[in-house]
């Protein structure tokens, strides 16, 4: 296959080689015009708004994933295959299941669990372990260090619900050491491992599963989350 790719619009050349990933395509259109300097427009295929331009002089590109491994399995899968890039940080938001963590704090996936059966495709005997790039995690942990940023490191769920029916499920998950729930980065960890290329997910938690008195409103969702932001931009523009 070649550029233009069924899902994006852009011409070859235009993606540079780290994209960082909201699942909201307005948060991307919000870091273009807030963060960047000589943003450009992509890409806008089904409004899934994707940016290139400059973080302090310096290269970064910024695309939504939408919601859910199957969507981000896409774009991850085309931007990796036929654009060139080398980088995928999604930069997300997430519900606390972890006594340890707040709403506004920022999470580092070092893995992530999933109820999805995505990995089926590879026919494996056995369970696959999405985990981060150690070399992304690694950088990203030092700068939040440097900036002063408090990010917590371990494992998230990457759940195919959002509304689990009368479900207290998450308990299990959270017994087991799981920090937060979202609903992506399994299947980005899992693009990256079987095409060689990386890929982190960092996370601002916008609700909590025991601390239920702070809600995130889609609009915060959308704008408030610039801690995580420039913690991604100040690691991995270049
Ligand atoms: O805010 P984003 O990055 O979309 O992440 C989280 O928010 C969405 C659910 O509201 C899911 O995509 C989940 O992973
Ligand atoms: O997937 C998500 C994202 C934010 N909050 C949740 O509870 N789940």
């Amino acid at each position: 296959m070649t550029v233009p790719t069924p899902h994006i619009n852009a011409k070859e050349g235009d993606f540079h080689k780290t994209v960082l990933m909201p699942g909201d395509p307005l948060r991307a259109k919000y870091i273009a015009e807030n963060f960047l300097s000589e943003a450009a427009e992509v890409t806008n295929v089904r409004g899934m708004l994707g940016y290139s331009g400059k973080y302090k002089g310096k290269n970064i590109s910024v695309m939504g994933s939408g919601m859910g491994i199957p969507s981000i399995s896409i774009y991850s899968h085309e931007l990796y295959s036929f654009y060139g890039v080398e980088n995928i940080i999604r930069i997300g938001s997430c519900g606390g299941y972890s006594e340890d963590v707040n709403v506004n704090d920022v999470i580092i996936a070092q893995g992530a669990c999933t109820n999805s059966n995505f990995m089926s495709q590879f026919h494996l005997e056995g369970t696959f372990a999405p985990i981060a790039d150690f070399e992304l995690l690694l950088n990203t942990f030092n700068k939040a260090k440097e900036l002063g940023i408090d990010a917590k490191v371990g494992n998230v769920l990457s759940s195919d619900n959002f509304y689990a029916q009368g479900s207290e499920g998450w308990k299990k998950w959270k017994d087991l050491g799981v920090l937060a729930v979202e609903m992506e980065t399994a299947g980005l960890y899992a693009e990256a491992a079987s095409l060689n290329k990386k890929a982190l997910g960092i996370f601002t938690v916008s609700d909590h599963f025991i601390y239920t008195d702070t809600i995130l409103s889609s609009k915060e969702r959308e704008t408030k989350l610039n801690d995580m932001i420039t913690l991604a931009l100040e690691t991995f523009a270049e």
